[in-house]
């Protein structure tokens, strides 16, 4: 997921250091999306499927989104959660290990993440290195398939990195990475399944190199990144004042993975083209006229230049769709959140400044724009609910 929140400011420099910790393998994809219902999202999805018993990947993925809201409704009912009050004899044994396991995570989150990192230091200490405990688990599965023995991982690898998760879910953590998620998922309401699904998404990416259309590429999408939406909101929270139903902020965080990966597809185009993978979808691209070997040619084109404007539009669709929902999570939660969906948006208008040759010119947004989103982000978070209900 890389990125998960974590995504935000992300040095790629800084990736190396990451390696230590990190079971690593191939390289893969994570997040693009969308189409069927033109520029459809979660939400419209519900309605198509009853229209249509031939369910869509957002049909599928909106049920996921169901069941995630559920949990949190049921949290929400009760009190307050109870944090902090764990002794040396429940679960995971020993507290000062348990605080070391969270500080590692923290280190990884800021050497990885640094804007997000700086972003989940408003939050509570709680939540914060719960937080923290989801991206480095997040980061350590994306490790697996995108990093240096990315060629060497197996469908049994991963595997056994589900058993793995299996265990960390019943209070049986490997190592003291896993402790920490471990003690997060027993305090948060946070469900497997999104956790899951993204190793499926590994699954996927070592198996599968083209996409047929655009409701696969949105289930790929939701399975590398949506998932991460997907398990931040129950750590993030929920406004108390907030009057949106929780399906829909959940749509909302879905939205902002989506929207993410569909970015990350976009803007290496090129760098994936030289791995032989083609992250968009293939009947948008005949519609266009241009097939695999005009992507492999790497030619910025007339026609090249309207496939990818249809598909900016569509990404900013989705944060469009996520923008909505920020203001709904608890307000020191909306700081990160802000800051990174601004930088990452802001990688499609640099695709765009590049004249749509995301073949070989990396789009990236330069130091000054970063620095001047972060105070349009406190701006932002600073503003109270509620576009959604
Ligand atoms: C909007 C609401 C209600 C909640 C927010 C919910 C969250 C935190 C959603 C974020 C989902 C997310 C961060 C998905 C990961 C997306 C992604 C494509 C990350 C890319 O990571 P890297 O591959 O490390 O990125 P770079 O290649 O740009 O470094």
């Amino acid at each position: 997921m890389a990125g998960v929140l974590l995504w935000v400011v992300c040095p790629k420099g800084n990736a190396t250091a990451l390696l230590s910790l990190i079971p690593r393998s191939g390289k893969h994809k994570r997040c693009r999306v969308h189409q069927k219902v033109k520029f459809s999202t979660g939400v419209s999805a519900i309605s198509s499927a009853v229209a249509n018993p031939a369910r869509s990947s957002e049909e599928k993925v909106y049920d996921v989104v169901l069941k995630q809201a559920a949990l949190v409704k049921e949290q929400r009912g009760k009190q307050t959660l109870d944090l902090g009050t764990r002794t040396e004899t429940d679960g995971f044994t020993d507290w000062d290990l348990l605080n070391e396991a969270y500080d590692r995570c923290g280190e990884v989150c800021a050497e990885y993440a640094k804007t997000f990192y700086l972003g989940t230091l408003l939050m509570t200490p709680e939540r914060r290195r719960a937080v923290w405990a989801i991206y480095v688990w997040c980061r350590r599965t994306d490790e697996l398939v995108d990093g240096p023995n990315a060629s060497h991982i197996t469908p049994r690898a991963l595997d056994r990195w589900e058993k793995r998760l299996d265990d960390l879910f019943e209070g049986r953590p490997y190592d003291m990475l896993d402790a920490a998620l471990s003690d997060t998922v027993s305090k948060y309401p946070v469900d497997i399944q999104p956790f899951k699904d993204m190793i499926e998404g590994m699954r996927l990416d070592l198996r599968k190199s083209r996409y047929m259309n655009f409701d696969e590429l949105y289930l790929y999408c939701y399975y590398v990144a949506g998932t991460v939406g997907l398990m931040s909101v129950p750590v993030m929270g929920i406004a108390p004042e907030s009057k949106a139903s929780v399906e829909s902020v959940y749509n909302a965080a879905l939205a902002l993975g989506i929207a993410n990966q569909l970015t990350n597809i976009l803007r290496d185009v090129g760098e994936d083209a030289r791995r032989g993978r083609i992250y968009l979808p293939q009947d948008e691209l005949a519609r266009f006229g241009l097939s695999d070997d005009d992507i492999f040619r790497g030619q910025v084109t007339d026609k090249w230049r309207n496939f990818m404007k249809d598909q900016i539009k569509r990404a900013r669709m989705f944060f469009d769709e996520a923008e909505k929902g920020v203001s709904e999570l608890n307000a020191a939660s909306r700081w990160p959140v802000w800051a990174s969906l601004l930088l990452y948006r802001q990688i499609l208008d640099a695709i765009e400044e590049n004249d749509y040759n995301n073949f070989s010119k990396r789009a990236y947004v330069g130091k000054v724009k970063k620095f001047a989103s972060l105070p349009v982000a406190y701006g932002r978070a600073l503003m109270g609910t509620s576009k959604l209900f």
